[in-house]
This record gives structure tokens, sequence and C-alpha cells, in this order.
């Protein structure tokens, strides 16, 4: 940027001499004469001057409203700009968790597209006229100013700028707060959505959990696949398997992964089997006892439902059921197209164990994990159960004694089973 900028200020003693000299020529010249110089001079301005300057500005036009380029162009440079700017503004991030870094006042950076530089700046005018305002920010008004060779007009205005805005919109929506929605008769309302479950934490096989953190990643940047087979960008989960495996978990996890909001839809009234409408908590909702007297079939009221709810969702959506008992769900309601991939959640093995051992007591062996081993593979336990027995009881339980606890719980699952 060193190099262009003296070229810039090189260029502007020309531009100031030949507005000087066009001062004189306006003075001195006719009126016929000078309208022909005037053309010529632009000319020349443009010969020896040979970049374009864009202003993005703040607010446009309505007083208080932010322009959405403006804003998109904010995000899209809070990303880029933090690894090259020297001076940075720092704030706090709507969830308090993180910090915003975006360029300070009169700081610029260079951005590159398909080999061509572009230079940004950020800047703001005060107003001069003395104004009473209760918002002394209100009168500052902050723009962005962008700058690129003229040659390469076409791919800055159109190409470049698409690029920005559209990555910029992206940017804000991975960093807002997610929300759950709940829907309570009519209306929808939502509470923040802050669960911690992750798939790093989430105990189940490692290749089932790569498979579908492949599958949902695929899902996630499909956008141009789904556009180009003229598919609505859409895929339907089934998460099946006993109370307490982790699907409500995986649901949370999902989520934090591609950091999209969840509605939690009452469905049990329609569909008494699918359990969809279970909250993030873990609690089941009560049944509705909803008769209804039309002549359809169980099944084709759930598989309209299923329809009527795809059909209602636009754009980016991923639908999650989750069930206790696949072996009762109709072949018609789960057929690929309302519900494209099955993921069985089961009882918890070694592998899903030593996940949770990680996450509760921070350890990757111990003695007691051979036996712990042959245990998980003669009994049924859920990772829910598991986790209970690996929480410290005690201010001093340690890790041997939480250990020592599961091996107990894994030896009575039997004879419970047995007194049944
Ligand atoms: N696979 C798992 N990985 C990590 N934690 C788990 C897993 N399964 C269960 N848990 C723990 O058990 C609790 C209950 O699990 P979760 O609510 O996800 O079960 P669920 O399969 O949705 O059960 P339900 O069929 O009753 O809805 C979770 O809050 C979590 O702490
Ligand atoms: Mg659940």
């Amino acid at each position: 940027m060193a190099g262009a900028k003296d070229m810039l200020a090189g260029f502007g003693s020309v531009i100031a001499s030949l507005v000087f000299m066009c001062a004189i020529f306006q003075q001195y010249f006719p009126h016929h004469l000078r309208t022909h110089i005037d053309k010529y001079s632009q000319r020349i301005i443009s010969l020896v001057y040979p970049y374009i300057q864009i202003t993005f500005n703040e607010t446009t036009g309505e007083r208080f409203m932010r322009s959405e380029a403006y804003i998109a162009i904010e995000n899209y440079l809070s990303t880029n700009s933090s690894k090259q700017a020297k001076r940075l503004k720092a704030d706090m991030m709507q969830n308090n968790q993180n910090l915003a870094l975006s360029m300070d006042e009169h700081e610029e950076v260079a951005d590159e597209y398909k080999r061509v530089k572009i230079w940004w700046a950020f800047g703001k005018n005060v107003s001069k006229t003395p104004t009473f305002s209760f918002n002394p920010v209100a009168d500052e008004k902050r723009y962005y100013k962008l700058t690129f060779h003229k040659k390469n007009r076409d791919l800055i205005m159109g190409d470049y700028l698409n690029y920005v805005l559209k990555e910029g919109n992206a940017i804000k929506i991975r960093n807002r707060q997610r929300k759950l929605y709940i829907n309570n008769g009519a209306k929808w309302s939502h509470v923040v959505f802050e669960h911690p479950a992750t798939f790093e934490t989430l105990a189940m096989d490692p290749h089932k959990k790569n498979e579908i953190l492949e599958d949902l990643m695929t899902f996630s940047k499909g956008e141009e696949f789904y556009e180009r087979i003229g598919r609505a960008w859409k895929r339907g989960y089934l998460l099946y398997g006993p109370p307490g495996t982790g699907k409500s978990t995986m649901i949370a996890a999902m989520a934090n992964l591609l950091k999209y909001d969840i509605y939690d839809l009452e469905l049990t009234a329609v569909i008494e089997d699918i359990d969809c409408s279970r909250d993030l908590t873990g609690k089941r909702k009560k049944k509705q006892d909803n008769s209804d007297d039309s002549n359809m079939t169980d099944e084709e009221k759930k598989t309209n439902f299923i329809d009527g709810l795809w059909s209602a969702c636009g754009g980016e959506r991923l639908i999650v059921f989750t069930t206790n008992h696949v072996d009762k769900l109709d072949p018609a309601l789960i057929q690929r197209g309302r519900m494209d991939k099955h993921v069985e959640l089961s009882y918890c093995g070694f592998e899903a164990f030593k996940i949770l051992a990680q996450n509760y007591l921070k350890i990757d062996s111990h003695p007691l994990y051979p036996k712990i081993q042959k245990l998980l593979s003669e009994k049924n336990i859920t990772p829910a159960d598991v986790a209970e027995n690996l929480k410290p009881k005690t201010a001093s339980a340690d890790v041997s004694t939480s250990l020592q606890d599961l091996v107990l719980a894994l030896k009575l699952v039997n004879q419970e089973v047995e007194q049944k």
C-alpha cells in the first residue's frame, strides 16, 4: 500500500495543478471554449489518476437506519482485517463471551481477490453544522472507502463486491446469538440457545460420529448443489434409540456445529410415536389426547403432517426427528426424502465410555478400563447412566471412586433385569 499511496500523493499534486489551471481558464476563456477544455481536462485526470474509490456510508437516507452493505462490509473486514491492521478496536459481542475486532479510524487494509489488490479504509466525518443532539455519535458519519485500479472495475464492482456482501452476511449469521424457538399454540416464543453440547463431547462410536459430521458439513456447504439439482436445501434426520442415549444432546451439538437456530415443535398431538417435540433439557412433554374424527388413518395423518412441515419451511433447513421406537414407525413415514439419514443411538460401548471418561474425569486410561470394557460388552447401560456414575458424588471423590461406582452399577444391571 505504501507504494500506491506515494503514487496517490504524487497524482494529488498533478490534480491540484490541473484544478488551478482550470480556474485560470475559467476566468480568461469564453464559455464554448471552456466546455471544450473541461472535457479534455476530465480525460487527462482520469488518465493520470488510475484509481476508483467507492464510499460506503453507514447511514443512508433514513437517519438512523444502518446500511445493509455497510454492516456486511464491517463483518467481512472484522474477520479479514484483524490479521493485517495494526490498530484495532475491540468490542464485546452480543453473547458477552467473544471479542469482536474491527479496524480503528483511519486504518487501512489491503485485500486480494483473484490476484487483484484492493484497499479498504475506515473513516468518519464529524458533522460541521452545530446541531443539538442527545446522541453525539449520531453526528459522526462513519464510512468504509474502497480503492482499486480502474482496469479492474468490472471484477471489483461485480464479483468482488458480491463476494464481500455474501461473506459478510455469512459471518454475521455465524456470530449471532442463536435461539431456541418454542411453539405455544399459535405463537412462537424464543429463548437464547446456549447448550454446551458439541460433537467432541458426544459419546458415541468415533466412525459413526465422523460420518455424521461429514454428512452435516456437506449439507451445510451444499447450497449450489441443491440449486443445481433443483431440490430444496433440506435434510431430514431420524435419531432413534432408547431414552438417555444422547438424541437430544446430538440435536444441540448439531445446532452448535452449524450455528443453526432450533425450532421445537409440539407434534405429539399428531404424531405419537415420533418424538420430535422434546425440549433440550430432556424433559418429556405430556402427550395431548387430541382425538381427531376425520377418516384418515393415523399413519396418513403423520405422513401428511411431515410433508406439510417440509413444504412450510423455506431455505436451509435441517429437521431432526427423534423416537424411542423406530420399529413402530410406518415405513412411508421414514422413507428417504422425508428422513434422509437414520442414526441409531444406542447403549454405551467402550469407545463412547472413553469419551465420557475424558469429559468427566479428564483421563485416557486407568487400570479399571479392561474390566469396564468387558462389562460394557455384556450389559446394556445408557450413556446417561454412565455419565451419572462418573459425576463426583462427594467433594473428596476421586477418579478411582467414580470408576468403581460405574463397575458396581454395571454389575447391578443384570440383577435388575432378573428381578423384573
Ligand atoms: N451420547 C451421549 N454423549 C454424551 N452425553 C450423553 C449421551 N447420551 C446421554 N448423555 C447425557 O445424558 C443426558 C440425557 O441425554 P439425552 O437427553 O440426550 O437423551 P435422549 O436420547 O434424548 O433421551 P430421550 O429418548 O429420553 O429423549 C444428557 O444431558 C447428557 O448429559
Ligand atoms: Mg431426548
